[in-house]
């Protein structure tokens, strides 16, 4: 109680004082004492005026980082104390209050979030399905070319007719057999028994519907719609208008196909509303593929619709050998949207010089394209025939996701994000599919018995009928892991595009200085990178004072990557790449090597440089409190307490890598 009193009076002899000597110590004081009386507004204010007279005085930022904490503006308060640290970054009141700092934002973050319903974002539910202007004539105009171009009259309805209640039931046990047999993927089967239903109750509509879904099933588009088309409109269940939109914007025909999916969206019971957004979903694929599709056609990106709404997807194509990674590019590829306006003289001089470029595609599927046909029967023989869709249909899939960036329709219909990793899936594929064809190779050579023992589990031993491997996720997540570490980005460091630059520079064309000039204005990176592994690179280790660097280059006439050494090494040594961009901070390289490779690197350099000036690099011993360290005025990246350290220091080692010319080597790709 005393105390209190000898504060209040203090406080109050401060006002007077102040009201002549506003000086920052007066009002830290007063600050102080409101701090201690827990009038934390005041106790701010006189906080913020001693600043406004002295910035840099670290006891007004605790007051007021103080204040400003208790009055939960933290974002304030962290800024006080932010100040206050940089005048004295060793002041432990103001690293306590950090601390202090950030549990009560988490305490307050928790206390509020109890009370935030989580509400998820959806995108499509704040898009209208509204009619645009002038798509009356444009759906006049869809519904001639269904009738024109796919034989699809729309008004060839199946009206409601009287049947037998026993015609009526032996279609029922026809519909269950092609149920049955669609269930099966015996698809013709499922189609015969649709026939001899329908023909004995054309008018059980549910049976049309599943005869169009067996169409589908069989890919014949045409022939799915016309069956849904033959249910009257006020027959059509959901599942007839969604399926109905989604074949029509198969055919093309994106003003019928939203119509059909107005429908749907419509009738999801309003109990789904929220959760049941296929068709409102699919809706919008179709309208943003209606509306920005032309606009994008010149263009290396498409518009689609994902969770965020409409978003931007890169699609630059460059063609490349699927097998070694040659460039496939031609002139058109090179030049891009330009190629069309390239004066007429120009272009018939790009189509003069540009290199011969054929691809040979794989004789079975149209997925993979090689530069040569050797290549492609390596590619066949190594991992191909193991993932042509040809022979696994599920290589589809596969290839889909590669071609659209990782992107794909998941289980419920929805665009998304299927493959997040840095690496294209085809990576692990290709590794896994060499495994097999090569065991199948091994098989062939010497003999099944032999081998198939060697590859088979024992318990199925004489049981297998194929070489069988399951995959687990946590295999594939460690193989994963396993591959990113070794892998190298590599492109081929010559291509069509360099070649023609060569052969127009070799011309005496009047032309070639037009040409040369135009690529000069309207260069663009038309190189392809792609994730190589290379048995020998990949036994290179890290370290930031790397004595090799790692190129692209060509061998036996392939893309490949060369090694080159950047200093003279004797035989014995060690060569060592970088696997990041060694210009970093040692405390930023560590971190980077920790997180994408799991190691701590303790190579030479970061033996020889420190993290900062608040400790000796040498000896480690701390700076004292509000001091900085000198550094090495040449690197800059070490720091001593003493001369004699700075000495010991150069001699152990930071000598040889004090003047280290650090290029920033971006080809290893780090980040996963
Ligand atoms: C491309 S491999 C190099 C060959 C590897 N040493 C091996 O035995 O297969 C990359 C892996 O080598 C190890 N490594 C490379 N440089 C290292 C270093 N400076 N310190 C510790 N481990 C390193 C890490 O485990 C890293 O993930």
């Amino acid at each position: 109680m005393p105390e209190i009193l000898e504060e209040d009076k203090r406080i109050v002899a401060l006002s007077a004082l102040l009201e002549e000597d506003r000086s920052s110590g007066n009002l830290i004081e007063r600050a102080q004492l409101f701090l201690n009386k827990e009038l934390w507004r005041p106790a701010l204010e006189d906080a913020k005026a001693a600043l406004v007279l002295d910035t840099t005085s670290v006891p007004a930022y605790i007051v007021a980082g103080k204040a400003a904490l208790k009055l939960k503006r933290f974002e304030e308060s962290y800024n006080y104390y932010k100040e206050g640290l940089e005048l004295d970054s060793k002041n432990k009141t103001i690293i306590e209050d950090f601390k202090v700092l950030q549990n009560e934002i988490v305490t307050d973050y928790d206390e509020r979030a109890q009370h935030i319903p989580e509400k998820k974002y959806k995108a499509v539910e704040l898009c209208s399905q509204d009619v645009y202007p002038g798509d009356d004539e444009l759906f006049k105009l869809e519904t001639d070319i269904l009738l024109k171009k796919y034989k699809i009259d729309v008004n060839d309805v199946i009206k409601p007719t009287d049947v037998t209640i026993s015609r009526r039931k032996e279609a029922a046990s026809f519909g269950v057999m092609a149920y049955n047999a669609q269930k099966d993927k015996r698809l013709e089967e499922a189609l015969q028994c649709c026939h001899v239903a329908l023909g004995k109750d054309p008018t059980n509509y549910r049976l049309l519907h599943m005869r169009a879904t067996v169409f589908e099933d069989l890919d014949e588009t045409a022939h799915a719609l016309r069956n849904l088309f033959m249910i009257p409109k006020p027959f059509r269940f959901i599942e007839a208008w969604k399926l109905g939109g989604k074949l029509l914007n198969k055919l093309d025909l994106p003003v019928l196909a939203e119509f059909w999916l107005r429908k749907a969206t419509a009738m999801v019971p309003e109990a789904n509303r929220h959760t049941d957004l296929d068709s409102a979903t699919l809706f919008q694929q179709v309208r943003v593929k209606r509306i920005y599709g032309p606009l994008t056609k010149e263009c290396p990106v498409k518009v689609a619709f994902t969770d965020y709404g409409r978003a931007l997807l890169s699609c630059i194509h460059l063609p490349a050998c699927a097998n070694c990674g040659a460039s496939l590019i031609t002139a058109k590829d090179f030049f891009g949207a330009k190629y069309n306006t390239l004066p007429p003289e120009l272009r018939a001089f790009a189509d003069e010089h540009w290199p011969n470029v054929k691809g040979f595609p794989c004789r079975k599927c149209d997925k993979e394209i090689y530069c040569t046909v050797s290549c492609r029967e390596e590619a066949w023989s190594r991992y191909h025939q193991i993932v042509c869709p040809s022979v696994n249909p599920a290589g589809n899939d596969l290839y889909d996701l590669i071609k659209n960036k990782g992107q794909g329709q998941s289980e419920k219909g929805k665009w998304q994000d299927l493959w997040v990793g840095q690496y294209s899936p085809i990576v692990l594929v290709k590794i896994w599919a060499m495994i097999v064809a090569e065991a199948k190779r091994l098989i062939k050579e010497r003999g099944i018995h032999l081998v198939w023992n060697d590859i088979c589990h024992p318990e199925d031993a004489g049981k297998c009928g194929e070489v069988s491997y399951p995959i687990s996720e946590a295999e594939f997540e460690a193989r994963y892991y396993q591959a990113t570490c070794n892998l190298q980005a590599f492109s081929a460091s010559k291509s069509p595009g360099t070649d023609f630059i060569e052969n127009i520079s070799e011309t005496e064309d009047i032309r070639t200085l037009a040409m040369l000039k135009f690529l000069e204005e309207n260069s663009k990176n038309a190189t392809v990178s792609f994730a190589g592994m290379f048995p020998l690179h990949a036994c290179l280790n890290h370290a930031c004072n790397n004595n090799v660097e790692v190129t692209d280059g060509f061998a036996q006439g392939r893309p490949a990557v060369h090694v080159h050494v950047r200093q003279p090494i004797k035989p014995g040594e060690e060569l060592f790449t970088t696997y990041i961009d060694t210009a970093m901070p040692r405390k930023l390289r560590r971190a980077w090597l920790y997180k994408s490779f799991s190691f701590w690197c303790i190579c030479k350099r970061c033996q020889f440089e420190g993290d900062d000036n608040s400790t000796c690099t040498e000896c480690k011993a701390p700076a004292a409190d509000g001091k900085k360290l000198p550094g090495c005025s040449r690197c800059k990246r070490a720091w001593y307490c003493s001369g004699t350290c700075q000495k010991k220091a150069w001699m152990r080692g930071h000598k040889d890598i004090c003047s280290l010319d650090h290029t920033s080597v971006h080809k290893r790709i780090t980040e996963n």
